[in-house]
């Protein structure tokens, strides 16, 4: 299908996502009006990995028929699920829609690994995963409902690559930005990925700031959230630079 060009993303941008909590950006799309953009329900299947952020590359499965998805569906290498394994690149994240049913699993350890090799920067899926033991060694942060044996074929038909998709309830567009951390997944729609990155990175500062004062034993009154005391407290801590909002 044909791709809209996307204009590039700053990389500051994405490092600055990349350093701050999933907690953080779903509060700064908060403020901008969006509250549907954290994928509940998916956890990191794999805890070694390093945090993930990347462009989502889409993969869409609707529900498999008995008689069109049988195991030969496999012998042709341009098999739809093949594809987006082999052409999800460096800083993509495949973003598999699973109608967030999980009694057969999005893909395996073999595909993954060969995502891992490709540099890919992620998977999420709202489904399961089977080799589970050996895809949580992996050196991709991978994001799952679960674990579950039976190959995708027996519930999954892979129809459509980088196209908007459902995910865990979340609408995500080829090229927006998928962050991940022990929280889970949230989506950055594309537009706002420069402007999220900067608030973030503030927010962050902040809380840094006042965690270390809560953890000191200050009340939360006054310091969570800021009063002006504390902020301007907080200002001077940052070599008196305004905070930004
Ligand atoms: O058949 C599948 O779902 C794929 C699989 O097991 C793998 O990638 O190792
Ligand atoms: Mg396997």
């Amino acid at each position: 299908m044909t791709q809209t060009p996307r204009p590039p993303l700053d990389p500051d941008d994405l490092a600055a996502l990349g350093e701050a909590s999933t907690a953080t950006i779903t509060t700064q799309l908060f403020k901008h009006g969006l509250r549907n953009t954290f994928l509940a329900g998916l956890t990191c299947v794999t805890p070694d990995a390093r945090r993930m952020v990347g462009e989502a590359f889409t993969l869409r499965y609707i529900p498999a028929r008995e008689d069109i998805d049988t195991l030969e569906v496999y012998d042709d290498y341009d098999h739809p699920q093949r594809l987006a394994v082999e052409q999800a690149g460096p800083g993509q994240v495949l973003v598999v829609d699973c109608r967030g049913q999980g009694r057969a699993a999005a893909a395996g350890n073999i595909l993954l690994t060969r995502m891992a090799v490709n540099g890919a920067a992620g998977v999420v899926t709202d489904g399961t995963l089977r080799d589970i033991e050996e895809i949580s060694r992996l050196p991709l942060p991978v994001f799952a409902t679960g674990a579950a044996a039976m190959t995708n074929l027996a519930q999954h038909h892979a129809v459509d690559l980088q196209v908007p998709i459902g995910c865990a309830g979340v609408a995500v567009y080829p090229g927006d930005v998928m962050v991940g951390d022990a929280d889970g997944v949230v989506c950055v729609p594309r537009h706002l990925v420069p402007v999220i990155a900067r608030t973030a990175r503030e927010q962050e500062l902040q809380e840094a700031f006042i965690v270390a004062r809560v953890a000191g034993g200050a009340p939360l009154r006054g310091t969570y959230p800021p009063d002006e005391a504390t902020r301007r407290a907080y200002d001077e801590s940052r070599g008196a630079l305004p905070a930004t909002d």
